[in-house]
């Protein structure tokens, strides 16, 4: 708090706004902004964060802890001074808790999780809110989450601006409601809404409630303990619960994705930064070619309302193109995505063209990369999708890989993924790599380069099964463009073919070695990516994961989950499948890596070692 205690130092009203530290046995000192004094400090008393005040009868404490007014143990012991403060005070009959600035407390301070525990605990200070004999009223604006929503739950009146929202999204860092909330949310909303806020995490309006999401095991046993156990004992076992999650890897992988979205939102260019940078008005835009991805970016302009030129050099593409755009349009207004409005609207915006002169005055233009080494997301997901049909090749099957994968947490496998873009884009991708290295591939060739090759995808490309769009690929599916795909004894049948012959014997393969090869190999290329100064930090190539490829939340990024596995076992394994893989330079172990490992470097620490000198 910056106190309103009137600052009793020596220097009395030359010193700025202070905090104070309370030096035992001399007298107190107030560390201005601008007079800073040497003092010996025997212990600091915490910087008390809520300010306190007294309107007519009314308490006011007021959580001042920019940006959110987490509830930090500053703040805590303000809110806990301020309440013993107001129920002693006689000229006080009602309390007022409420946030300085945006918003009501947010919710616990997520950056005092891993360190030492201090009092007080928010229950401490909710029940002493709960018994006190005035009346003790949250004034709620902004976001009233976490913790933040459970100190409202202890007081007596919850008054909320309608634009306010409240939830306890703990669940998104891997948590439960810590301070009473399983106990009081039912108590006060019922078992449903309770369960509903608490499993989905979602923020819901001061003046509705959310529908049903995904309800977490851990969570539902200390909701439903509202419903079976007395309140002292469910808030002992929502207590344990809390315990238990907070050292879960889960837990540490969510706040660490919290912590990593918004580090990688502070970034900065050699010509600008995120404070300097200005935002450009998108008038006009275009995109190059008419296959799933451009027709997906058209899509999503058009829906933005914004106009779009659709740009092909093969007319029968062209219009395959802007058919697809046409029906996912239409299913679009159909699922309520985009109203009646815009669909109609979206035919007056979309202009075909075969002529690149029209593009020359449109703002912009994404650029659909299609073999471009270079990004990021294509880099790292090369090797991934490379060490899928070489275990396809050595005996495992599409759906196995798909299943293993999809249990790791991925929500759909690789193989659909290949259905759903294309078998004739990674056929198109590989292509293009052999007539630039001057090769011609047939379906017997192992080696491009030097490097293995299988050809298992250029199979299935001449037989016509290019995926969804033809109603078979790596799976079967009801009908050209389906969507429900069906594993399809034809592919295996095609793949046994394939590996009879070529020789090859194939063999049983472990969920394990699928894991490790699919994983380890990405990781591998994510290193050489922060050796090779692509990516700024690891959080730059997790959030690239998190929100590109739907990586679970729950494993925080494929470079986190290294972190979480230890670099030593991740780089042995990758040693291991070099030595077995020579013909696969991405399993050539990154130096980065190799230097982490060896020193047990912490993953804050990794960069100080990606430059070149410290390999
Ligand atoms: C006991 C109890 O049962 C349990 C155990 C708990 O209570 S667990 C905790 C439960 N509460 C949460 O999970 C809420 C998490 N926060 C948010 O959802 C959002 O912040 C926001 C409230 C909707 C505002 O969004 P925003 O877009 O306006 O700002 P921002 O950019 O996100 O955040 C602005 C700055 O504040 C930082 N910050 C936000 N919430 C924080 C928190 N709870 N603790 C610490 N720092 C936090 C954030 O890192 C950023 O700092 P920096 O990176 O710039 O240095």
């Amino acid at each position: 708090m910056r106190s309103k205690v009137v600052c009793n130092c020596r220097l009395g009203s030359k010193c700025r706004t202070g905090v104070f530290i309370s030096v035992p046995l001399r007298s107190t000192f107030c560390v201005g902004t601008s007079y800073i004094l040497a003092v010996k400090v025997s212990y600091i008393v915490a910087v008390i964060m809520v300010d306190y005040k007294v309107q007519g009868s009314f308490a006011i404490l007021e959580v001042n802890n920019p940006p959110v007014n987490a509830l930090s143990h500053a703040v805590r012991s303000g809110l806990n001074d301020g309440i013993e403060k107001a129920s002693r005070d006689r000229n006080v009959k009602a309390v007022i808790v409420c946030g300085k600035g945006a918003t009501f407390p947010a919710g616990a301070d997520i950056r005092e999780f891993s360190k030492p525990k201090k009092e007080p605990w928010l229950p401490e200070i909710g029940h002493k809110m709960e018994k006190c004999e005035k009346p003790v009223i949250a004034a709620i604006h902004g976001t009233c989450l976490g913790g933040g929503l459970e100190i409202a739950l202890f007081c007596h009146y919850r008054i909320a601006l309608k634009t306010a929202r409240v939830g306890f999204p703990e669940v998104q860092l891997g948590l439960l409601p810590g301070a009473a909330g399983t106990q009081r949310l039912p108590r006060v909303a019922g078992l449903q809404v309770a369960m509903d806020m608490i499993s989905s995490g979602r923020h819901v309006l001061a003046t509705e409630a959310k529908k049903y999401g995904i309800i977490d095991e851990l969570c539902l046993k200390a909701v439903k303990a509202s419903v079976d156990f007395p309140y002292e004992k469910g808030l002992e076992m929502e207590t344990e619960f809390f315990k238990q999650l907070l050292g879960s890897g889960q837990s540490k992988a969510q706040q660490y994705a919290f912590f990593a979205e918004r580090t990688i939102a502070r970034w900065e260019m050699p010509n600008g930064n995120y404070r300097t940078a200005v935002a450009k008005p998108v008038k006009s835009t275009a995109v190059i070619g008419a296959g799933t991805m451009g027709s997906g970016i058209v899509v999503c302009l058009l829906s933005a309302g914004i106009p779009v030129y659709l740009m092909e050099q093969n007319e029968k593409f062209l219009n395959n193109g802007l058919k697809m755009i046409k029906s996912i349009m239409e299913g679009s207004v159909k699922l309520g995505k985009v109203s009646p409005e815009v669909g109609r609207k979206a035919a007056t915006l979309l202009k075909p063209t075969m002529n690149y002169n029209d593009l020359k005055d449109v703002d912009l233009i994404p650029v659909l990369v299609k073999t471009c080494r270079g990004f990021l997301a294509n880099r790292m997901h090369g090797p991934f999708g490379t060490e899928g049909t070489f275990l396809v090749e050595e005996g495992a099957l599409p759906s196995q890989v798909d299943r293993v994968m999809e249990d790791f947490g991925l929500p759909i496998g690789p193989f659909k993924v290949r259905d759903l873009s294309g078998v004739d884009i990674a056929y198109k991708i590989k292509q293009e790599v052999a007539k630039l290295l001057g090769i011609k591939t047939t379906l017997q060739t192992r080696f491009m380069n030097g490097e293995r090759y299988c050809a298992l995808n250029d199979r299935l490309f001449h037989l016509g099964r290019l995926g969804r769009k033809t109603g078979k690929g790596y799976y079967k599916y009801e009908k050209a463009g389906g969507k429900i795909a069906t594993e399809d004894s034809d592919v295996t049948d095609i793949i046994e073919k394939h590996c009879k012959e070529l020789g090859i014997q194939r063999r049983q393969i472990s969920s394990q070695e699928i894991v490790e090869r699919m994983m380890y190999s990405c990781i591998n290329e994510g290193f050489k990516i922060l050796e090779d100064g692509i990516a700024v930090r690891p959080e730059d190539i997790d959030v690239c994961y998190l929100y590109g490829f739907s990586f679970p939340r729950y494993l925080g990024g494929p470079m986190f989950y290294a972190n979480q596995i230890g670099l030593q076992r991740v780089y042995e394994r990758i040693c291991y499948y070099h030595e077995n893989f020579p013909y696969s330079p991405h399993w050539v172990p990154s130096r980065l890596l190799r230097k982490l490992a060896a020193k047990s470097v912490p993953m804050n620490e990794w960069m100080a070692y990606a430059t070149g000198s410290k390999l």
